[in-house]
């Protein structure tokens, strides 16, 4: 945002400018989202976000309210734009350590914003508690003030928990990462005037997880198709009285749109799918030949491996014979038991085996594949990118706020899944969905970020209750949504 703000004021913006319009844009939202609102308290920092707080503290004085502004600090030590702004407040000013919090009923934080640099300690750590014990609605300036806006965590003890936060030109990853966007509550975005131009000069860390990211390349059944032309999909069932996270892989990938799907397994865990499956077809694997010989079948585009496969002799020998068989592949579950700590040895092994592939670890399997290798104090974003460059692979690093990196630098969080979405299975059916859109020849990073979009949107349409077994059958709803275009 600094190199968005200094190309927008060397392009003819003024920072006053862009201080009059964000300050402007945090009172239109106290006008609009607290009607019934006179007494408004702003706490506002030594910094520009401060001088946000003046503005509101003038724009909302104008409009009718009783405002307090309570700054830390004194007047005269304020710079700047901020300085400017504080210049042209008329109203009451009391110091920090003075904000009538029993007085006001709303609190506006614009204590520190995209330039806090260290944890709040002092007066600000104790303005920010008192602030969150008053039970008064807080509505923050930019990012709730201890928040850490490029990785979404406090950057100390103290940290407001906003009602809402207004923040400008574009999302910041604190607000969609977790804790960020629970600590931000409802997020205005609000628009400044910083010219395209400005914002294009600021490369972005990630994209939100839309349709529009992916739409192009979303697979579309051709009425001159037929089954094999819309991607068959073998997924490697483990061993028996294991199968379920398999199956639901299977039958997701169906309902995902792939024109076929295998299940290869021993004849014991087949006995079992047998007993559950129709639509999903069956393949007993053959010891003599094995998984590589069933992969190497023209028809099949896509595999899945991981869900219910085990850390086993055989499991591995599987993957290996998987690997030189190349092609796409979603890898997930035993894959990171079985390269527990070696991510490396994993990388090499797509990257010689020549294979397309999605990993769709938790956090718990992301920790266990890479070891210490990725700095675990980095954001979300940034831990997801790197694993993608180590690995070679598009990473989806599970979890409410799932970001999807590619080895290419691109990356895409979502903020559309339903907390009721964790639950056993539910990652099983997330890989198959990966794995359908695969064969059907949407490239990895595409079909991996819309198969995360389609989870999530799949969950919503069914609604609490939900568990995994629900979910391929709520497959459907997430399509239709996606057809309509009921998101952009
Ligand atoms: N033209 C623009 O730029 C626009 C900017 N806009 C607004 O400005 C905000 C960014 O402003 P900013 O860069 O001044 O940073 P801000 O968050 O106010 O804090 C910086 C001050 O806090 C201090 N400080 C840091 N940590 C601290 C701590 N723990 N405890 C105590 N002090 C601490 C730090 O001191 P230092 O670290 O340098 O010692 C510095 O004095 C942005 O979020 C948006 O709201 C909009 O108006 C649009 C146009
Ligand atoms: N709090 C949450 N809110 C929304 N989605 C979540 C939450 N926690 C987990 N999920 C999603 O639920 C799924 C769980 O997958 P995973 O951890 O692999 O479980 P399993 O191994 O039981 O299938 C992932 O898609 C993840 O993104
Ligand atoms: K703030």
């Amino acid at each position: 945002m600094a190199k968005v703000d200094a190309a927008a004021i060397a392009a003819g913006t003024s920072g006053v400018a862009l201080m009059e319009n964000a300050g402007g844009a945090v009172a239109d939202v106290c006008a609009r989202d607290w009607r019934d609102v006179r007494r408004v308290l702003i706490l506002a920092g030594p910094g520009n976000n401060g001088g946000d707080g003046f503005v509101a503290a003038r724009r909302l004085a104008e409009a009718g309210h009783d405002v307090v502004v309570a700054l830390a600090g004194d007047l005269a030590s304020l710079k700047g734009d901020a300085a400017e702004m504080a210049e042209r407040w008329m109203g009451r000013t009391v110091d920090l350590v003075e904000a009538p919090f029993g007085w006001a009923e709303l609190v506006v934080d614009a204590l520190f914003g995209a330039g806090l640099s260290r944890p709040l300690d002092g007066r600000s750590a104790a303005a920010v508690r008192a602030a969150n014990d008053s039970g008064r609605p807080i509505l923050a300036v930019d990012v709730p003030s201890g928040l850490d806006g490029a990785t979404g965590r406090p950057l100390g003890d103290a940290c407001v928990r906003a009602d809402a936060t207004v923040t400008f030109v574009r999302l910041k990853p604190g607000h969609v990462l977790l804790p960020g966007r629970a600590l931000c509550g409802r997020v205005h975005l609000a628009d400044i005037g910083a010219p395209d131009s400005a914002i294009a000069a600021a490369r972005p860390a990630a994209m939100l997880n839309r349709p529009a990211l992916w739409r192009s390349s979303f697979p579309e059944p051709s009425i001159e198709g037929h089954k094999y032309s819309r991607g068959h999909v073998a997924v490697w069932s483990g061993p028996p009285l294991a199968g379920g996270a398999s199956r639901l892989a299977a039958a997701s990938a169906l309902r995902a749109g792939a024109g076929a799907v295998t299940l290869v397994g021993p004849r014991p865990a087949l006995e079992h799918h047998a007993a559950h499956v129709t639509a999903v077809m069956l393949r007993e694997l053959d010891p003599r030949a094995g998984w590589s010989d069933f992969l190497a079948d023209r028809r099949v585009n896509a595999w899945v491996f991981g869900p219910g496969a085990g850390d086993t002799e055989a499991s591995r020998e599987a993957l290996d014979q998987g690997f030189s068989s190349g092609g796409c592949a979603v890898l997930d579950a035993d894959v990171f038991s079985i390269f527990e700590d070696r991510p490396e040895e994993l990388g090499a092994a797509i990257e010689d085996g020549g294979v397309e592939a999605v990993l769709t670890p938790h956090e718990g399997e992301f920790a266990r594949l890479m070891g210490g290798r990725v700095e675990k104090d980095a954001s979300k974003i940034d831990r997801a990118k790197a694993a993608a460059a180590l690995l070679g692979a598009t990473v989806v690093l599970k979890g409410p706020d799932t970001v999807v990196a590619s080895p290419d630098g691109r990356a895409a969080v979502a903020d559309n899944a339903p907390a009721y979405l964790a639950t056993a299975g539910a990652g099983d059916v997330l890989a198959g969905i990966a794995a359908g859109l695969l064969a059907q020849g949407m490239p990895c990073f595409e079909a991996a970020a819309a198969a995360v979009w389609l989870h999530g949107e799949a969950a919503k349409s069914f609604g609490r209750g939900l568990t995994a077994d629900d979910l391929p059958y709520a497959i459907p709803a997430a399509l239709r949504a996606l057809e309509n275009g009921d998101r952009s």
